[in-house]
């Protein structure tokens, strides 16, 4: 038996935390959207109980480290299957870039293997494995837009937003999503309007949106890697309707509706950037 998924990134909208927790997590708000910047997961049913990984790049671990790996084993012990998978990966997401790349490849794994198999778990119940996995995996396995709060995994979903071209330039530098949280100075932050755009997105408001993205993560990133502002103050001046960096960083994201505009970017930003791309939504 054999299957081929997608595993979409996802970007942040806004990005709030509101507070450290007991357990050393932070209670965020944060509007997540899926864009149509993928990797290609193919999974292999084995007669043999294992799970093979195998990915297209070096850097990315092919062992129990690899959250595919893990999403994989987690649905085994859960359902008691004894056979097993051999997983390859197509990687296409930049890796440690806050675009949940692991995550969504995770997702995907418990997604395609819950069809291949016919195992009749609900998307709820892959989700809830998924959160032992990580705190963005549930929404990956969701996909769509959503208001995310508590760990990341309490999802509301709301309407996809207008269509428009995200630009995306990942810097080279990859950061510890650990170590930005553990660098917030909770007191001093610059909270986005949440509400503002979770209206905005409602009344497929463009201007609206790409005047509220906002992220209270970007001032650790920037302070630690001046060069990642200095992207999206780039993003501006070369005609972005908005510009904010996605999750923990440091791939930074600029948004239009105007494909002529979006071709700009691109090849203003290729100039002096060598990992850039233009996608659509997929929200
Ligand atoms: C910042 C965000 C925004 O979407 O994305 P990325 O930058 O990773 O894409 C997420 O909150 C990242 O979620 P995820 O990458 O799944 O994090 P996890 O593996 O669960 O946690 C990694 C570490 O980040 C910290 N962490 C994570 C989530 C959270 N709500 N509070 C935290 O303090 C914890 O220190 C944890 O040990
Ligand atoms: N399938 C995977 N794809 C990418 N990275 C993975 C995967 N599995 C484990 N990792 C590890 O997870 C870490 C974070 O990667 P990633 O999910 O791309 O970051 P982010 O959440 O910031 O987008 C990296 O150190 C990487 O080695």
């Amino acid at each position: 038996m054999q299957k081929i998924v997608k595993a979409p990134a996802k970007i942040n909208l806004t990005l709030d935390v509101l507070k450290k927790r007991e357990d050393g997590y932070h209670e965020v708000e944060m509007i997540m959207t899926t864009i149509d910047l993928a990797d290609r997961i193919q999974l292999t049913t084995l007669e043999e109980n294992k799970i093979v990984i195998e990915v297209n790049k070096g850097f990315v671990p092919s062992n129990d480290k690899n959250l595919a790996y893990q999403a994989a084993k987690l649905l085994k012990d859960h359902m008691n299957i004894k056979k097993g998978v051999s997983i390859f990966i197509d990687k296409q997401i930049p890796v440690s870039a806050g675009l949940a790349g692991g995550s969504t490849d995770a997702a995907a794994v418990l997604r395609g293997l819950n069809d291949m198999w016919n195992l009749q778990l609900s998307i709820d119940q892959l989700a809830e494995i998924g959160l032992q996995i990580g705190s963005d995996v549930p929404f990956c396995v969701h996909g769509g837009t959503a208001i995310a709060t508590g760990r990341g995994e309490k999802l509301e979903f709301i309407p996809s937003p207008p269509p428009f071209w995200v630009v995306l330039v990942k810097p080279p530098k990859g950061v510890s999503t650990k170590d930005v949280y553990g660098r917030l100075n909770l007191n001093n932050l610059d909270h986005p309007d949440t509400d503002g755009m979770v209206q905005a997105i409602k009344n497929k408001d463009f201007h609206g949106i790409s005047s509220r993205l906002q992220n209270v993560m970007e001032d650790v990133t920037f302070n630690l890697y001046p060069e990642v502002s200095k992207v999206k103050e780039r993003m501006l001046q070369f005609g972005a309707d908005g510009a904010v960096m996605s999750g923990s960083g440091p791939t930074v994201f600029a948004i239009t509706q105007n494909e002529s505009r979006a071709d700009r970017l691109y090849n203003g930003l290729k100039g002096f950037m060598e990992q850039v791309y233009v996608v659509r939504l997929l929200g």
